[in-house]
């Protein structure tokens, strides 16, 4: 790996972006490496940074922000045989904590020589691209919520939490997969192609990446009393030890919700109205992501 590019989100996280790039430089310079730099503007990124990884012969794209950034180089990725490395700068960074990649940059950094490359499924959830995970219902709504407004942080996630709790109305959901169709209320659905969120919930315990199948997972109305319980759950690894969860594992799913022709998504923390029906489609081992070699995970 010789020719590295760079992919870097100047807005995400609270790191000194310049800092970060002078030590990436060095890093790469001292270990034989060419380091180039590609900065997002925010606009027409996807499209900017396909030419430029087309015209540029690199040996493997570095991610260094946030769940946005990663999903765009991703998304850029896919059909190249490129392998994709992550420097996690953003508040989540589920896709990086899912692939046991270190949280310190400097550390992460480290991906550049010494890692394994690993095949992960991707997914199309509405037509849009998805590595990680999406969901409708009220965790969509908070995301909603948080990008909207200029709050941040995992205390004022739980208290816009608990502002839309009080009113919120489960919506009917419509599920047909290839294996089996489920119609109900649910508070939130998760399309899940991992396991756990930047939260560090864990949504879709004892999954995997590279299977060629995604989960849906269902947490459906409960009582106020029930809410402890579950939350301990989904910080325990227990998902499925509840009387309000269930997950639908397959290979393609549509989703409906009857009387509705849109629905609130958020897929990798980017909220987005999506037309109804919502179609998600996985494709098997579509990008390769370096990760650390198995004696360091
Ligand atoms: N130069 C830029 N100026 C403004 N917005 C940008 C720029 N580059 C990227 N963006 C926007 O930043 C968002 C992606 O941010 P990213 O997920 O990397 O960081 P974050 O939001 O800080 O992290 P997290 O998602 O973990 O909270 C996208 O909406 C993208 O359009």
């Amino acid at each position: 790996m010789r020719r590295l590019l760079f992919v870097m989100n100047p807005i995400s996280g609270d790191i000194d972006k310049a800092e970060l790039t002078d030590l990436i430089q060095e890093v790469c310079t001292g270990r034989g490496h060419v380091a180039e730099l590609f900065n997002t503007t925010g606009e027409n990124d996807l499209e900017k940074l396909r030419e430029h990884i087309a015209r540029g012969d690199y040996d493997a794209v570095f991610a260094a922000g946030g769940d946005g950034t990663v999903n765009l180089v991703a998304q850029a990725m896919v059909a190249t045989e490129l392998p994709m490395g992550i420097l996690p700068l953003g508040s989540g960074n589920g896709l990086s904590k899912d692939l046991g990649i270190p949280q310190e940059p400097e550390q992460a950094l480290q991906l550049v020589w010494e890692h394994q490359i690993k095949p992960l499924d991707t997914l199309e959830v509405g037509g849009q691209f998805s590595t990680h995970l999406a969901d409708l219902g009220f965790n969509a709504l908070i995301v909603e919520r948080f990008s909207a407004g200029d709050t941040r942080g995992p205390g004022a996630y739980v208290r816009v939490a608990l502002q839309e709790y009080m009113g919120y109305e489960p919506a009917h959901y419509r599920i047909v997969t290839d294996q089996e169709t489920w119609e109900g209320k649910a508070f939130m659905l998760t399309i899940a192609n991992a396991r756990t969120f930047g939260s560090n919930v864990v949504i879709n315990p004892d999954s995997r990446m590279d299977d060629g199948r995604f989960e849906l997972c269902v947490i459906e109305p409960f009582p106020a009393t029930a809410a402890p319980g579950i939350l301990y759950r989904l910080y325990t690894n227990d998902f499925d030890d509840s009387e309000y969860t269930r997950r639908l594992r397959c290979r393609h799913a549509s989703i409906e919700v009857p009387g509705q022709a849109e629905a609130l998504v958020q897929v990798d923390g980017e909220p987005l109205q999506l037309p109804l029906p919502i179609r998600i489609e996985i494709k098997p081992r579509s990008l390769q992501v370096l990760v650390p070699p198995p004696a360091a995970e």
